[in-house]
């Protein structure tokens, strides 16, 4: 139980902490957790796409959430970040793909979904900084087939590109559509772990209510621990009402890497080094933590 949830730490009874949640396959172990530990209970859940997660815990209707990296760097003064907790990969993260049935070399044009705001980045940084490429970008709805007829590839994230990746290892050589995977890209060209979001508190919240923070992180991290030891239930339930089979889930959840530890702190580092020098983002002064 979140026994500090529902009250101030002078004892007054406060409301509920607002939470986000990303309402994506990538998140379900977070789920998981939440519900089996009862911790639920004690916060007022919002399930949404990352991209209004993030726009809500900016300004101020959420108290705690995930937020896109992107976002983060972008508010970094706002907000502290919760320890050993993060959406990423260290290499292929199956859910974040570029999608082209052209030569990487032809690509004139790029649909970024609209729902992403680190991974539409880093597919540009890839194609621009890696690939020398120039094209042009549109921003669009994650509807791959849509994408595709306005553009010569698509950047997609979340279970849309999850299910785009599991076609086109179904379909083998004869599939019509290539698939860059863009964590392993990243881990290829920089050596290092990606992280495409991470949680984050506002900081006047923090400042107010430290306790309530602590317990949610808590309850977050002892959650996730729960679900990936019980991963195989965790995805055979989850299979019931997706398209997705219990061994691809399981697969997944444990392809993603949720940590952030040393190693994905030094990819956060050098995303927002790349970033700050294109003027995406100001130059990351220090990834502030909560304390928990
Ligand atoms: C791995 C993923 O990470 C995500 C990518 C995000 C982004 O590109 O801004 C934001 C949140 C995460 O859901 C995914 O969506 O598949």
């Amino acid at each position: 139980m979140l026994t500090g949830a529902g009250a101030d730490d002078d004892g007054d009874t406060q409301a509920r902490p607002r939470v986000g949640h990303i309402q994506f396959l990538n998140c379900l172990p977070l789920y998981w957790g939440l519900v089996h530990s009862g911790a639920l209970l004690d916060i007022e859940l919002t399930k949404d796409t990352p991209d209004r997660l993030n726009d809500a815990l900016i300004v101020g209707d959420l108290d705690i959430g995930p937020i896109s990296l992107v976002e983060y760097l972008r508010h970094a003064d706002e907000l502290v970040v919760l320890p050993d907790l993060a959406v990423g990969s260290d290499g292929p993260v199956l859910s974040v793909v570029l999608s082209t049935a052209a030569p990487l070399a032809e690509i004139r044009t790029v649909a970024l979904g609209s729902t992403s705001r680190t991974s539409v980045l880093l597919a540009r940084m890839l194609l621009e900084e890696r690939h020398g490429l120039r094209p042009e970008y549109v921003t669009m709805p994650p509807d791959l087939p849509s994408m595709l007829r306005e553009a010569d590839a698509a950047v997609i994230i979340g279970d849309t590109a999850l299910r785009a990746t599991y076609d086109a290892e179904r379909g083998g050589p004869d599939h019509p559509l290539r698939l860059i995977d863009l964590g392993a890209a990243w881990q290829e060209w920089t050596g290092l772990p990606m992280v495409f979001a991470v949680w984050a508190a506002r900081r006047s919240f923090a400042e107010r209510r430290p306790g309530v923070v602590k317990e949610v992180h808590g309850a977050f991290r002892s959650g996730l621990d729960l679900a990936l030891r019980d991963v195989d239930e965790v995805a055979a339930r989850a299979a019931r009402f997706e398209v997705f089979d219990p061994g691809t889930l399981a697969r997944y959840f444990t392809t993603l890497d949720f940590r952030l530890g040393a190693r994905q702190q030094a990819g956060i580092i050098a995303f927002a080094g790349r970033a700050a020098r294109r003027g995406d983002v100001p130059a990351l002064r220090e990834l502030r933590f909560a304390d928990v």
